[in-house]
């Protein structure tokens, strides 16, 4: 099974809002031809309009049998939106689900227990085709449709099979959520720089730099993030004051990054229930 799949029987997208635009961009820039897209969104935006102006098929009917459903819906919707695609269940489609902490269990209620489906955890960098998504699948997943998933979601970033689904609450809350920490990380580091007197403009071109740079080094290095730290420490210089502030076992990036990440996963577990 390849993406050919997806050229020749389609893709069709349940909900197409920040996220599941970053996926479709993504896509649509790596060769996805329009046609093969199905977008079904109550109020599409301005960029998913132009995309139809291309060919692509929105809020028309179902195809027959698409070869991945992809549910981009808020977890909070999910009941009222999935019934549409109900009668694709327990079919060949392979359903993929982004939303967090919407259950493998939830979903087969609602869609039926022979559906092949997969749980996904992208983030939003999958819209310039750097985003990393976490998946794991149910028992109607064979190792083809697998296979699909990881091409499919691959052609967006990189992909990580998950042992279990009791990993996927500390994964939304790590690197689903995580590129918003990232940007207020560039947030505050611009304000900082303007308040030590910086232009803004440069504040904000630094900042962002800084981290772009830093993630790409970070991620092509071989020694650990530890080591890198340290090479940029000098001994009494300039980071070393910075960083006994942050590394502050009380006050610093430690217990607040843990209790942030905490209460990230918490809330995917309450979203379980909702
Ligand atoms: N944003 C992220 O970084 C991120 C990362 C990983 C996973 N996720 C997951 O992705 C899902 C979508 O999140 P999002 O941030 O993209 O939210 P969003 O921007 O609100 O997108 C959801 C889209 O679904 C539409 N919608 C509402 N009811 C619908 C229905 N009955 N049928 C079809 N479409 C419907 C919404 O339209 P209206 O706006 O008009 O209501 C909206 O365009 C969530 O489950 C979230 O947990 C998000
Ligand atoms: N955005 C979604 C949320 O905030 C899920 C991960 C990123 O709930």
């Amino acid at each position: 099974m390849t993406l050919d799949l997806i050229a020749d029987k389609g893709i069709v997208l349940l909900g197409c809002g920040k996220m599941g635009s970053a996926m479709l961009k993504g896509w649509l820039d790596a060769g996805l031809s329009h046609d093969a897209v199905t977008a079904i969104d109550p109020y599409p935006s301005d960029w998913l309009k132009d995309m139809a102006a291309k060919g692509l098929h929105l809020n028309w009917d179902l195809p027959r049998e698409p070869a991945v459903c992809l549910l981009a819906v808020k977890p909070q919707m999910m009941r009222d939106a999935l019934p549409r695609l109900a009668a694709l269940g327990n079919g060949p489609t392979l359903f993929i689900s982004i939303a967090a902490g919407t259950t493998i269990l939830t979903l087969e209620d609602l869609l039926g227990r022979r559906t092949p489906i997969v749980r996904a955890m992208p983030n939003t960098p999958a819209a310039i085709g750097r985003g990393i998504t976490a998946l794991v699948g149910n028992a109607g997943v064979d190792e083809d449709r697998m296979a699909l998933a990881e091409a499919l979601l691959s052609g967006i970033g990189r992909t990580v099979r998950l042992d279990g689904e009791a990993q996927m609450d500390a994964v939304t809350a790590l690197s689903g959520s995580g590129p918003a920490y990232v940007f207020h990380l560039i947030e505050t580091m611009e304000a900082a720089g303007i308040a030590e007197g910086l232009p803004p403009a440069i504040a904000r071109e630094l900042a962002v730099a800084t981290v772009e740079g830093a993630g790409a080094l970070a991620a092509a290095a071989d020694e650990p993030p530890a080591k890198l730290r340290e090479n940029v420490t000098s001994p009494n210089g300039t980071t070393a004051a910075a960083l006994g502030v942050l590394m502050d076992e009380e006050r610093g990036f430690p217990p607040l990054l843990r209790a942030a990440i905490a209460a990230a996963r918490k809330r995917s577990e309450e979203l379980s229930l909702e």
